[in-house]
């Protein structure tokens, strides 16, 4: 089976795990990222991201953590499978024989490639998680209460059309095409580095976890301001920001200053290692278990030794 169908697989495994692992850390990052001013004089709403936590679950229950999660379940396993499946695709452009190893910067462009095409998957399950996620009880800041990922996607659509829910196709590139590249390119010089020299490479399932980890904290650490205006945008009620991230950067700047644009990073963090050691776990397991069914150039070249 061609190796861009099996990583399409695994990645699809590694994606799941990523969202089981790491949702409820996201929904605590976009509560903060899109909670609202303090007046002078009022406290705000939530002092940090373990407030967040606390007073979510306190106010809403232990599973509002994972509100929203069937939308990314449905959108982020197949956008993992398009991630390692677009890998797979920038590598084989990159290739002269199936043997060669990648470079760094190839590494870095085959990322920069998938991230293209993991944009176009994943801008509608994104605008209808952030809608989810922000909603509190009674409380919106779109003005709008949403029943459920399939009554986002049919009011979206009632309201604005395909172009309400694309809304933030330009915010997801701007922050997934750097993003994907440092994610790939730093698990694989990770991977590298840890599974030592010579024909005899293996990786431990430790070592995995922890260049998956690092992979997912680089990936975010060139990402967070663009993810900060997304957020934003695909929250905002329908023709606030009439030219796009633009008119959201100009907001945060004016209003709050630069340090908005970091707003999350704790949260961020936090989840980013978990969520993608288990990303790049998943995925590690299902590519060794095609290689024991003889799937895939990696099961031929073991073959071959
Ligand atoms: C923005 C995002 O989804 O990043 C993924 C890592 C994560 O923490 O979910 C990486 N990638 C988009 C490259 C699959």
């Amino acid at each position: 089976m061609s190796d861009v169908l099996l990583n399409f697989v695994a990645g699809g495994v590694g994606g799941s795990c990523t969202v089981i692992v790491g949702h409820p850390f996201d929904t605590v990052k976009v509560r903060i990222q899109t909670m609202s001013r303090p007046k002078p004089g009022e406290k705000p709403l939530f002092t940090g991201a373990l407030d967040c936590a606390k007073q979510t679950v306190a106010k809403e229950g232990f599973f509002a953590l994972y509100k929203g999660m069937a939308a990314p379940l449905v959108g982020v396993s197949p956008l993992f499978a398009v991630f390692f499946g677009g890998c797979a695709v920038g590598k084989w452009l990159q290739q002269t024989d199936p043997d060669q190893e990648m470079t760094f910067m190839q590494n870095v462009n085959s990322g920069a490639l998938a991230g293209v095409f993991t944009t176009v998957v994943m801008v509608p399950g994104e605008r209808v998680k952030c809608l989810l996620q922000v909603q509190q009880a009674g409380n919106s800041p779109s003005g709008v209460h949403y029943n459920g990922p399939l009554d986002v996607v049919k009011k979206l659509y009632k309201e604005g059309g395909i172009r309400s829910i694309y809304r933030g196709t330009g915010a997801t590139l701007l922050r997934d095409i750097p993003a994907s590249a440092a994610y790939l390119s730093v698990y694989e010089y990770l991977k590298k580095k840890f599974s030592g020299e010579g024909s005899q490479r293996t990786l431990s399932p430790g070592a995995t976890l922890l260049a998956g980890g690092l992979a997912g904290m680089a990936n975010w650490s060139v990402c967070i301001p663009a993810d900060v205006l997304k957020s934003r945008l695909q929250t905002a009620p329908e023709g606030k920001y009439p030219d796009g991230i633009r008119g959201v950067f100009r907001e945060v700047i004016r209003e709050e200053g630069p340090r908005a644009l970091f707003k999350g990073f704790a949260p961020v963090m936090l989840r980013a290692f978990p969520a993608n050691a288990a990303c790049f776990f998943g995925l590690e397991l299902t590519l060794s278990l095609f290689r024991l069914l003889g799937l895939g150039h990696g099961a031929k070249k073991a073959e071959e030794k």
